[in-house]
């Protein structure tokens, strides 16, 4: 940055009066040769400096501006934040939107689509009792066609001023927001409109394990070893929460209702309205769980839960019956039953009687007798559950059975 410079003005330049204050040679008016000026050029030099400075952070500032654009845009795609706004309708749904969905962490993360409640009404034909696929206390579930494409779920809940279910709503979407599993449903999206709160999920076409075993079919389109494959399609998703998030998660109201099933019979855990993170003093349940006995949450509370679904895929048998008398559930029923394992083909579900090796059913009697143990340190982890399924399991269902 130079103090000072020489510049070379003609004689007869017009523009730079710096000249007037030079004094003329002789006094003469006829033009000579050049005259040499020493300018002191430190203010101007000055000015440029610092005009670049600025107009440089300017540039910066503006292209920075411009690739968070980029950025937000991409992770916000169609059917984003940005997509409640434009109609009047859609305005008011973002007014009533906005304090829930901040309220579910991932969301202000940008990782899930929230849909316009329109495009989940006219997808469901108006909710139309057509698109019902079942009716539960806190709502609906419907299919749906959104834009055309496949298929989807979608559950209503009605009452959002219903602080419980407010609760369950927020508590569902975030986790599932974060849990990825291929045993674990998928969350597609969710809407908050006024009072109504909506959940989309992937389509599980054939329902749940519940309505498949204790539905009209009765357990018929379930052969032993699709029975064996959604069991270990359920550990793996235990496994997973239990084992490979951290923290680790107690889903805490797995039952067989929760199990959903797809098109290929891949079983997939939901409902994570009362999932929680595991915590060794967490003493205080919201809702205790009818198979929970000591009132702490850990996750041999889902594997005493696990134990029952399994007693359920080899009996046949609800979890609790409810005759005219005393409900009963499935592990007081059977457990005095299987201490002699030679009554277990007699109280097997007769769907199935017949059809597997013997050893391998006496085998999965006694994982589900370990699991549903009264004291929960005695239950094993899920990752030991599940790898003593697997070599019962054929190859081609994921297992490491090999069948000659
Ligand atoms: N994604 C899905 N695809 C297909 N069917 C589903 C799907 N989700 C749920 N269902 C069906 O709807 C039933 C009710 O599921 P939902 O999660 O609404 O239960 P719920 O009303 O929360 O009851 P609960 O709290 O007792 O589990 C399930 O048992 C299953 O048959």
């Amino acid at each position: 940055f130079s103090v000072a410079s020489v510049v070379f003005v003609s004689a007869t330049s017009q523009e730079i009066p710096i000249s007037q204050a030079t004094p003329r040679i002789g006094g003469a008016q006829s033009p000579g040769p050049p005259i040499v000026k020493v300018v002191i050029r430190q203010d101007l030099n000055k000015k440029i400096f610092i005009a670049l400075i600025v107009s440089s952070t300017l540039l910066c500032i503006t292209v920075l501006f411009l690739l968070y654009l980029l950025l937000w845009r991409y992770r916000n795609p169609k059917n984003s934040f940005t997509g409640i706004k434009g109609k009047s309708d859609s305005v008011k749904s973002s007014v009533s939107t906005k304090p829930v969905v901040h309220k579910i962490d991932s969301v202000t993360k940008g990782t899930i689509p929230v849909y316009e409640y329109q495009l989940l009404e006219s997808g469901t034909n108006k909710f139309s009792d057509s698109n019902v696929l079942s009716r539960g206390g806190r709502g609906c579930l419907y299919s749906a066609c959104l834009d055309g494409k496949s298929s989807v779920t979608v559950k209503k809940l009605d009452g959002g001023g219903d602080t419980d279910i407010e609760k369950q709503f927020e508590n569902e979407v975030d986790w599932l927001a974060k849990i990825k599993h291929q045993n674990i449903v998928s969350l597609l999206g969710f809407s908050v409109y006024r009072q109504t709160r909506c959940i989309v999920y992937e389509m599980m076409q054939n329902g749940s394990l519940e309505s498949q075993l204790h539905g009209p079919s009765q357990g018929a389109g379930l052969t032993w070893q699709l029975r064996m494959k959604i069991a270990v399609d359920i550990a793996r998703g235990l496994e997973y929460l239990h084992e490979h998030c951290h923290p680790p998660v107690v889903h805490r109201d797995l039952k067989s209702s929760n199990i959903l099933l797809d098109s290929d019979f891949n079983a997939k855990i939901s409902d994570f309205g009362y999932a929680t993170v595991l915590m060794s003093q967490n003493k205080n349940l919201n809702r205790p769980s009818e198979y929970l006995l000591d009132g702490k949450v850990t996750d041999k509370n889902d594997v005493y839960s696990f134990g029952v679904i399994l007693l359920e895929l080899l009996l046949g048998k609800k979890s609790v019956e409810k005759p005219s008398t005393e409900p009963e559930s499935v592990v007081t029923w059977a457990v005095p039953k299987l201490s002699d394992r030679a009554n277990l083909p007699n109280i097997l579900d007769p769907a199935i009687k017949g059809t597997m090796d013997l050893k391998h059913l006496y085998q999965v009697a006694a994982v589900a007798v370990l699991c549903v143990q009264p004291e929960p340190s005695y239950r094993p982890l899920i990752t030991d559950v599940l790898h003593s399924l697997i070599p019962l399991l054929p190859l081609e269902l994921g297992g490491s059975l090999r069948i000659l």
